[in-house]
């Protein structure tokens, strides 16, 4: 094991105070929808996991329910931690999933459409379920990869896999498959159901968000864009 982590364990820090060192030492930004996996070391997601199900032991303990007593909450602590780290906040904690590039070897210079993907996150502000849809047009050129179909819908996964507000997430979700593809358009739609607006708060359930990021060609283009949105078909 590494000398400096065995100190960190010895002066008895807690794990998430040793990563957020580390991204402070770099300058690196840590917010909700950011992914710190670079500065989780080995080992450490199960140290997590221990320090993220006492902290919410603490908050069950707070809201007054009796976690020894009820048997439906006894667990619920570690559930839930486990739910964050390993499920719904996955994206945040490990590195973006492997991407195998093709070389456009016919040299493909037609749009192409992916979507409806389902998408499942959560927004920043409540941790309340964000639930959605995303389409991705792209126009490749003859210099643009080709990345296999599952990949469009893993991407999109390991982005919307945090806490996010909807505009912030279709952008990281743009920028990612701009690097990875490189095409001379890009064009990401994305319409959800913002649980924080329909379970609470002002309780309408029709509202939904519907936004867009369009790049390149699908920026430039009126004509091309257009025809991205007919054929979608939402
Ligand atoms: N722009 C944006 N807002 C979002 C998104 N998801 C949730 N929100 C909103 O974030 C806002 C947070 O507002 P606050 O006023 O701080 O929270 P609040 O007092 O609980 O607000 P209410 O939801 O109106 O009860 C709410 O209006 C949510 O509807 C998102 O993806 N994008």
């Amino acid at each position: 094991m590494n000398e400096k982590l065995l100190n960190y364990r010895a002066a008895g820090m807690p794990v998430s105070a040793r990563i957020r060192t580390r991204l402070m030492n770099d300058g690196a930004r840590f917010h909700a929808n950011d992914n710190i996996a670079g500065y989780i070391m080995d080992g450490e997601m199960d140290e997590l996991l221990d320090e993220v199900s006492q902290r919410m032991q603490g908050v069950l303990e707070s809201l007054v329910i009796d976690t020894a007593g009820d048997h439906n909450s006894r667990d619920t602590a570690r559930r839930v931690a486990k739910m964050y780290l390993r499920e719904v906040f996955g994206g945040r904690y490990v590195p973006a999933p492997p991407v195998t590039e093709f070389p456009n070897a016919a040299q493909l210079n037609e749009m192409m459409i992916i979507g409806p993907i389902t998408v499942r996150s959560a927004c920043s502000h409540h941790l309340c379920p964000v639930m959605g849809r995303v389409w991705i047009g792209v126009m490749p050129n003859r210099h643009s990869n080709l990345i296999g179909l599952s990949k469009y819908a893993r991407l999109a996964g390991w982005i919307m896999s945090r806490p996010q507000i909807q505009e912030e997430a279709v952008v990281q979700l743009a920028e990612l498959l701009q690097e990875k593809v490189q095409p001379d358009g890009l064009a990401v739609l994305m319409e959800a159901d913002h649980f924080c607006m329909q379970w609470r708060g002002v309780k309408d359930n029709d509202a939904r968000m519907i936004n867009s990021v369009m790049r390149g060609s699908f920026h430039d283009d009126a004509a091309l864009r257009r025809e991205f949105f007919a054929l979608i078909k939402r």
